[in-house]
């Protein structure tokens, strides 16, 4: 299968607190890949790189065998055309309506007649599950219905890529579920490759090709979910079982504890 994303090495340091280390992954087309980790252990950073939001201390990440670490600002902002990004926090527009914030792409660089892009966001509106808000201001809605709008906009202009970042936080499980099913059809009717950051297990091992596990910045394992349920690394096996005992919470108490000498 053809490789779409390539991650190669990948660091990145904020002052000088290394967050991300020496990180290599491939995400083949049509691949639904899973970054899944608890908090704070760099899932978010990752692919805030694949879509060019920062730039790695060191290493490179390819799309379609093109370095992206090293477009210009103006080819980057073409590039992005292929991807579609899904904001944990959602990220509407206030002052928008919710139609204008699905169709925002097609305002800002088409010359589409107001009506069509309309019409397009209730179509896109409807494959999240969403109707008669076309009309409405994002604070109007529900967090979750707001999440569903963004998802909505990240749809919009058919990107060959998407990436969710925690998709179904805020979320009820029904609605989580719905999410889900839209992403495996994306892939298998559109042919969308996805990477989808989380830590909802039960949303990873139903809908990954292929999960990571991440874990303060290191990749633990990488495999099929049925791979990643037999893997022996003790932190990935703490994970998946949500035990509460194991080196994850050991590592926790000892920085605990090294902070409360200081
Ligand atoms: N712009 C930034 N400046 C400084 N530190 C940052 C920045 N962005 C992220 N970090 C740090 O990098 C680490 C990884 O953050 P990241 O958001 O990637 O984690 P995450 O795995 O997505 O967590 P969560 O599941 O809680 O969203 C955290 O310790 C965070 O504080």
């Amino acid at each position: 299968m053809d490789t779409k994303i390539k991650v190669e090495n990948l660091t990145k340091k904020f002052g000088n607190r290394e967050v991300l280390k020496n990180i290599s992954f491939d995400v083949k087309k049509s691949e639904v890949f899973v970054i899944m980790g608890g908090s704070g252990s760099g899932k978010s950073t990752v692919i805030k790189h694949i879509i060019g939001l920062l730039k790695p201390t060191s290493g490179k990440i390819y799309i379609d065998n093109v370095d992206i670490t090293s477009l210009k600002d103006t080819e980057l902002i073409e590039f992005r055309k292929k991807i579609g990004y899904l904001f944990q926090e959602g990220a509407l527009f206030d002052s928008l309506k919710v139609w204008e914030n699905v169709g925002f792409y097609y305002l800002e660089n088409t010359k589409m007649p107001e009506k069509d892009i309309y019409n397009l966001a209730k179509e896109k509106l409807a494959l999240v599950g969403l109707k008669d808000v076309e009309d409405l201001y994002p604070s109007q809605l529900s967090g979750g219905m707001r999440k569903r709008v963004s998802l909505a906009r990240a749809i919009s202009y058919n990107p060959e890529i998407i990436l969710y970042d925690e998709p179904s936080s805020g979320l009820d499980p029904v609605t989580s579920a719905m999410i889900d099913k839209l992403i495996l059809k994306l892939r298998d009717e559109l042919g969308v490759t996805s990477i989808v950051v989380t830590h909802d297990l039960e949303s990873a091992f139903s809908i990954a090709d292929r999960i990571a596990m991440i874990h303060k910045g290191v990749i633990y394992a990488i495999g099929t979910p049925e791979e990643i349920k037999n893997h022996p690394d003790p932190v990935v096996q703490q994970f998946i079982r949500r035990s509460p005992e194991g080196p994850i919470t050991e590592e926790l108490m000892k920085e605990l504890n090294n902070n409360l000498k200081k």
